[in-house]
């Protein structure tokens, strides 16, 4: 039976940073991973493919441009769903070649195979051709991360009720889309769809959507949706879905309401894909999402050799904090000295307009009874939105009145998911307002949004000597 230092089960971001960090210890690593190409959700059906389509979407509507030339601008007439999908295939290609690649020159082995338990240490993989092998590992990474979340009541059909796996591989692009769901995946491919000229309903039984997200963003984001003409259902409950003669769907809402639209994207969450792993066999057990729990500084889960990371353990289940976990999870296996992630993390959400986030937002500040002042910059009021023609964008941040440390960074607009990385930095390292009142920007930039917000701060907050004293 072959013998190595980690197993890693699963090839997605924890799991290929895992096998990689442990193999550049000097550690005999395997992944196995059950799909045809390795990657995981985050490089078939999640993450990449979700923002190829996005940048596909952007490029061909000509939506970046439509504030010089107007709503009814496009660079392609006609957009196809085979327009979508061309790039994504060229682009997958080139993430699995990448890597394949990574795997080989660090001498990771891979296994193509459904793993399950035997014992602690041994695992058994069912491949392909229903060939069985063993193997054992000191120790052993979970990495299986999740599923679509696929209830019973829903007529799931691949072609017009689909999950957002299905959603990839559509014949045409719908001229009208139910989602029912306003989480992250719900609001991202929504907001894609209706860039495309798609009439898009949005539908959840809460009242409020993207919780974790500052309200003021919220806000600004949900207005910018109704502008388009998209329909927000909130506090409504999809009760039945139902497939018509002539080929479209139904929804009945609890308030009695009735949807018509050619596709319906059931978003309304994940679950852990645990259900194969033979769990019992290791002393392990899953909650009723399939997820399971580990130490949050070591990844270790109540059997000390076996260890988990990414979306299989729940929140915040990013590839980017996905991939950070991994590592983490594989030095703490082989012995090698670890830290714990910061607190503070970036949040981006690839819809159209992108938010991200990092930090505290307003209500954590005013919850936690910090005394804080706020700053506000429009990207209408920057030189690089004029010449971008961009009529919306907002970046806000938080600063301790006391401290008068970045506490939050909160973005909505062109850009948000990269400029977040400025203020994280600055909030991370501990930096005050200063640091933007001070500090030269590059002109004309989006980035120049942080000088006119730190700037607008600073103005109420008075400078350093006046407070001091
Ligand atoms: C539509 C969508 C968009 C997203 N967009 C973003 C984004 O923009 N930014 C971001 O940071 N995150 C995004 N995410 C989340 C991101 O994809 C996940 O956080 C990330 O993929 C989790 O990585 P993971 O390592 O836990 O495993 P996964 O990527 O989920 O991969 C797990 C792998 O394990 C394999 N596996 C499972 N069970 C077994 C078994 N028994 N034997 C062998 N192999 C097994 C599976 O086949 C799979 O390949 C998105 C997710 C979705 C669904
Ligand atoms: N850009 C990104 O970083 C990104 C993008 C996509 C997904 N993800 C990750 O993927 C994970 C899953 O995303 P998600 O959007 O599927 O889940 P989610 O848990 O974020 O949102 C699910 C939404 O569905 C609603 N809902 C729950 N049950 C419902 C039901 N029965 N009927 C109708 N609505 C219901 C909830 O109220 C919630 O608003 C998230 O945790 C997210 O972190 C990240």
């Amino acid at each position: 039976m072959m013998q190595y230092d980690l197993i890693v089960v699963g090839s997605g971001p924890a799991g290929r940073r895992a096998a990689i960090q442990a193999a550049k210890l000097g550690k005999k690593v395997v992944v196995i991973e059950q799909g045809k190409r390795v990657g995981g959700v985050s490089v078939h059906t999640g993450t990449i493919p979700s923002k190829t389509m996005r940048e596909t979407a952007l490029n061909l509507s000509g939506w970046r441009e439509r504030g010089f030339y107007g709503r009814a601008y496009r660079v392609k007439e006609q957009i196809s769903a085979e327009d979508l999908r061309r790039r994504l295939i060229i682009t997958l290609d080139h993430e699995v070649e990448v890597l394949e690649h990574q795997f080989a020159r660090n001498r990771v082995q891979h296994i193509r195979g459904r793993a399950s338990f035997v014992d602690v240490n041994t695992m058994q993989i069912v491949k392909e051709d229903g060939e069985v092998v063993q193997i054992t590992g000191t120790s052993i990474l979970l990495a299986v991360g999740t599923k679509p979340f696929r209830p019973d009541y829903i007529p799931f059909d691949g072609k017009t009720v689909l999950d957002s796996d299905e959603l990839l591989d559509i014949e045409e692009l719908p001229r009208s889309m139910a989602v029912i769901g306003a989480g992250v995946i719900g609001i991202e491919y929504a907001t894609i769809f209706s860039a495309l000229d798609t009439a898009v309903t949005i539908i959840d039984p809460k009242s409020t959507m993207l919780d974790f997200i500052d309200k003021e963003i919220v806000e600004d984001f949900t207005y910018q949706l109704r502008d388009r003409n998209m329909k927000l259902h909130l506090g409504q409950k999809a009760d039945k879905v139902e497939r018509l003669p002539d080929g479209k769907c139904q929804i009945t809402l609890d308030s009695g309401r009735v949807i018509i639209c050619e596709m319906v994207l059931f978003a309304a969450g994940r679950m852990g894909a645990t259900e194969s792993l033979n769990l019992a066999a290791a002393g392990l057990q899953a909650d009723t999402r399939g997820r399971l729990s580990v130490n949050p500084e070591t990844f270790q889960t109540s059997v000390p050799n076996i260890y988990a990371a990414g979306d299989v353990i729940g929140f915040p289940s990013l590839a980017s904090t996905s991939m950070e976990q991994g590592r983490i999870a594989a030095r703490v296996a082989v012995g090698a000295i670890a830290k714990e992630p910061p607190k503070f993390f970036p949040y981006g959400i690839y819809a159209v307009p992108e938010i991200s986030t990092c930090g505290l937002t307003e209500e954590e500040v005013k919850t936690r009874g910090i005394p804080y002042e706020c700053g506000i910059a429009r990207f209408r009021e920057t030189s690089r939105g004029h010449i971008m023609g961009l009529d919306s964008g907002l970046l806000k941040l938080i600063f301790s009145l006391k401290t008068r440390r970045l506490l939050g960074i909160h973005i909505v607009g062109e850009g948000a998911t990269e400029l977040v990385h400025i203020g994280q930095a600055v909030l991370n390292l501990k930096g005050t307002v200063e640091y933007f009142v001070e500090n030269t920007f590059n002109y004309p930039t989006l980035a120049e949004a942080y000088k006119i917000a730190g700037l607008d701060a600073w103005n109420r907050m008075g400078d350093l000597k006046s407070t001091a004293h």
